[in-house]
């Protein structure tokens, strides 16, 4: 049974949530200038919220500035997008990230630790260099980041956190060094969603497949090809969609998540769930795809001055 798009059933519309949401809200957003960092951060600048995205290259932030922006600019919505450039496995950059954020918006209501990566290899090839790589981006540059956060403002102010884990509850072959990063990732949300519940700090992390498409991801692996197919072992027989992860965030920096803390969200279409190798669900067509179908990208693509 073929997965193809001309199967999906896309639902036509924009953000979920109430336009203004954000508004007078703060956020970073880590790798928010590619894939699903860049997602994150035009649907909160398209609910009201100023961004502030960082990440370690200065020619891709600049690339994705400008696309937010006219992107933004054909919505009709307005909204503040800052851009520094930052390694999260850098301390000294890490606290200048946060200390500048807040000098120059007053405050930090959300931090969303999207910036992550790693390289495919057999664990046994993989070098002390390329292990400590890996776990510093995604497990050290997480607690780097947290820990400014909340040390340089939502000790005292509040504040909510999302982190970035990823579908390694089974191990992930190939992905060892990342794998044992996220677990960490997932295992540093929960204590912190109870050592910082009475500062009004919340703390919660997104777990997306390995099926969200994402362009940069797959150039990343040098394949651009290596989502296809995926879908067929899913559950719901597709892949999932950068906005899919999107909305969880969003929910959870909402007020609508406000008893909600240290926890993990999966958005994986069931497939870590999908673990029983004698049962195998029946064919069926892939379920419906929540995107936005852009309208607004068709629109960013030809400049600020298009119209809706
Ligand atoms: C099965 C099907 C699954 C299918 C899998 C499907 C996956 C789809 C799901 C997608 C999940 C995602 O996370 S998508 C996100 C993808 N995006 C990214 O990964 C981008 C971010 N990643 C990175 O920047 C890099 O991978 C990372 C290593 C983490 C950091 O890079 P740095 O520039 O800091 O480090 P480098 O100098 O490049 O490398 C440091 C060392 O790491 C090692 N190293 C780096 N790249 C290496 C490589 N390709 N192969 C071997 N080793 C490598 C070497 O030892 C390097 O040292 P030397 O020996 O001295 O060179
Ligand atoms: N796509 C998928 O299916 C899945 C993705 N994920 C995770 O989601 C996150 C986003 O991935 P995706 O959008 O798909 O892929 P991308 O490659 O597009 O995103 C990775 C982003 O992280 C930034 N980044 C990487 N290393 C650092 C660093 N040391 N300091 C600061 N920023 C950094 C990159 O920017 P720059 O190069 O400029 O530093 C880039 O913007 C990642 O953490 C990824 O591992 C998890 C599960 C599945």
């Amino acid at each position: 049974m073929s997965t193809s798009k001309s199967y999906y059933k896309p639902l036509n519309i924009s953000s979920v949530f109430r336009p203004g949401l954000f508004e007078n809200r703060v956020a970073i957003v880590t790798g928010g200038a590619t894939g699903i960092g860049k997602g994150i951060t035009k649907e909160l600048l398209f609910l009201g919220c100023t961004v502030v995205i960082a990440s370690r290259k200065a020619d891709r932030l600049a690339d994705g500035a400008e696309e937010i922006r006219n992107w933004l600019a054909n919505t009709g919505q307005r909204a503040t997008l800052h851009v520094v450039q930052c390694n999260v496995r850098n301390e000294d950059e890490v606290k200048k990230l946060i200390s500048t954020t807040v000098q120059k918006f007053g405050k930090l209501d959300f931090l969303i630790n999207n910036g992550g990566g790693q390289f495919l290899s057999p664990t046994a090839d993989i070098r002390l260099k390329g292990w400590n790589a890996v776990v510093e981006t995604n497990l050290t540059g997480t607690f780097l980041l947290c820990r400014e956060a909340y040390n340089q403002w939502m000790k005292e102010h509040g504040g909510t956190i999302v982190n970035m884990a990823m579908d390694m509850w089974k191990g992930y072959p190939y992905m060892g060094h990342s794998g044992a990063a996220r677990a960490g990732v997932v295992n540093l949300t929960k204590t912190l969603g109870v050592e910082w519940a009475q500062s009004n700090v919340r703390v919660n992390a997104v777990a997306p497949g390995s099926s969200i498409v994402s362009p940069t991801a797959a150039a990343n692996y040098g394949n651009v090809s290596i989502f296809d197919g995926v879908g067929e072992n899913i559950p719901m027989k597709r892949t999932g969609t950068v906005e899919e992860v999107c909305s969880a965030v969003c929910f959870l920096l909402s007020p609508g998540a406000a008893f909600i803390t240290g926890e993990t969200i999966r958005i994986d279409g069931g497939h870590s769930y999908y673990i029983t190798p004698n049962f195998r669900l029946p064919d069926s067509k892939p379920t419906d795809v929540y995107s936005w179908q852009s309208k607004f990208d068709a629109d960013a693509a030809k400049g600020p001055q298009s119209k809706l």
